[in-house]
């Protein structure tokens, strides 16, 4: 559903930047660390959770100096909303998976429920090996841990980078928690 610009532009102005581009990219740069050491030389399948982890592959790819190859899944918990709710599987590649160590890739660990069906997944689709990365995890308890994160932040709604509110701000330049009145 579109969102009227005088609505946007107040959700905008009411939000806390919790997170400033420098402090993104500096924890890039210490993910594709993290997952070089983890993963150079398996020749890796990675898989973009779409559509949140848009901007994480995007900055993120060009960092890692390795053999791999990239693809995505698609699903969907929030479907615009600020509560998630039933799982929905849009795109499963399911046949690319068997035999292959797998890098799973997405914007935010919330309550974990997402990651964990799609590991799950992974696993019954014949994966050899399944890894995760997480630019954001929420100071909450989860369903399923991921083994790289990115940044750790206060449970609140949050967007930028990737993260969407009602389908907007996934371009904000910033991760930024939605004032409460909002959410
Ligand atoms: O840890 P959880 O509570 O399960 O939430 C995390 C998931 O929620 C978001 O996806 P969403 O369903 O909003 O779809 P989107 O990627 O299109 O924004 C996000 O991209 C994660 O995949
Ligand atoms: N955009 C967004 N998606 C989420 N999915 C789970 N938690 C969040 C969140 O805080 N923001």
């Amino acid at each position: 559903m579109k969102l009227e610009a005088q609505r946007y532009d107040a959700v905008a102005a009411r939000a806390q930047q919790l997170v400033t581009p420098a402090e993104v990219d500096t924890a890039l740069d210490r993910m594709a660390q993290e997952i070089t050491h983890r993963l150079a030389g398996t020749d890796p399948l990675v898989l973009c959770v779409m559509t949140g982890a848009v901007c994480v592959a995007g900055l993120l790819l060009p960092r890692l100096h390795f053999q791999l190859r990239v693809d995505y899944i698609h699903v969907t918990r929030y479907q615009g909303q600020t509560r998630g709710g039933e799982l929905e599987w849009r795109y499963r590649p399911s046949e690319r998976i068997r035999d292959q160590h797998v890098l799973i890739l997405d914007d935010v660990l919330d309550e974990g429920l997402t990651l964990k069906h799609i590991v799950e997944a992974c696993h019954a689709d014949g994966a050899r090996v399944v890894q995760s990365a997480v630019l954001v995890a929420k100071t909450r308890p989860h369903a399923c841990e991921a083994d790289v994160v990115g940044l750790e932040v206060e449970d609140r709604y949050i967007y930028g980078y990737g993260l969407d509110y009602k389908g907007y701000f996934r371009n904000a330049d910033g991760i930024y928690a939605v004032a409460d009145d909002d959410v």
